[in-house]
């Protein structure tokens, strides 16, 4: 999907919402966990309630990988069946890779060619050589790692040299010259709050994809604040928040009505900042 698409996408649909699906199986609802294929199955059942509310879906690979085969196939499945049935979502495989340059061309061919994603996570910590791989896809994206929203996120990216640039100014700055805006975006955690005008000072029209509302306590209005552009420019990320709103027979429901309440919101806002 190009960001011609995705803007209008976001337009269209008074959201920015990403819907995370970090499937964890030991935290689905009990009545799944003997079906046949239980992650997809849960997968399939929030994709279909929330839908409607949201312009992406994030599965983060880990809970996937932490399963094996049947895990890998179980995310395949479940990229296929958004692809096939919500053509207009943009999918993002959370992957966070990036290696030397051949290994990174494998890991390309892997999400872009194979399972067929529109964007992949990368970390920039190896530089050029192992993000380019990623960029030579056109029609997708590579999402760089840049201010995160754990703790730990204060142990390098905050370093600053001697002309008082920080790490991730750093890394935003060079990665700009990599790729233009319809191909780079950076993570940017929500929990980061007005550090967002210093992102934006950087990065004015890359889209920041922004995990850590919802369960990690950042603010959606903070968000908006200080990094909504004039386009919108965000994608932000609940998992959590969402998908184990209940832990029930009603979970799709209540994930549903929580994703609602998400889009409701973004609505209020892209309206206040005047995007639509
Ligand atoms: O800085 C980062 C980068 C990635 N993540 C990922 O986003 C989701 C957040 O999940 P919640 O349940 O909404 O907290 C998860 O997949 C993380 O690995 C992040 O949180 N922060």
């Amino acid at each position: 999907m190009n960001r011609t698409e995705l803007l209008e996408n976001i337009r269209r649909k008074g959201s920015f919402l990403c819907v995370g699906l970090d499937t964890d199986i030991k935290k689905i609802p009990e009545h799944l966990r003997n079906v046949e294929d239980p992650i997809f199955t849960f997968n399939k059942a929030i994709i279909d309630a929330t839908a409607p509310y949201c312009v992406a879906y994030k599965p983060n690979t880990a809970f996937y990988e932490s399963l094996g085969v049947e895990g890998w196939s179980a995310l395949d499945r479940t990229v296929k069946y958004i692809r096939d049935n919500y053509p207009d979502q943009f999918i993002i495989a959370d992957a966070k890779r990036g290696d030397i340059g051949n290994t990174s061309s494998l890991y390309a061919r892997a999400f872009f060619e194979n399972m067929g994603v529109d964007a992949l996570t990368v970390a920039p910590y190896m530089g050029f050589d192992s993000v380019k791989p990623f960029m030579d896809y056109s029609g997708r994206w590579v999402i760089l790692l840049a201010l995160t929203s754990n703790p730990g996120s204060r142990d390098f990216q905050f370093l600053s040299d001697m002309t008082g640039t920080r790490l991730f100014e750093h890394v935003i700055e060079t990665a700009r010259k990599w790729g233009n805006e319809d191909q780079l975006m950076f993570v940017v955690g929500a929990t980061q709050g007005a550090m967002f005008s210093e992102v934006r000072r950087v990065a004015p029209d890359n889209f920041l994809l922004v995990p850590g509302v919802g369960a990690q306590g950042g603010s959606l209005e903070e968000v908006a604040k200080w990094g909504m552009t004039r386009e919108c420019g965000l994608l932000v990320n609940s998992s959590r928040g969402i998908i184990y709103a209940s832990q029930g027979e009603d979970f799709a429901e209540v994930a549903a009505a929580e994703a609602r309440k998400l889009r409701d919101n973004m609505t209020m806002l892209l309206s206040a900042h005047g995007v639509i």
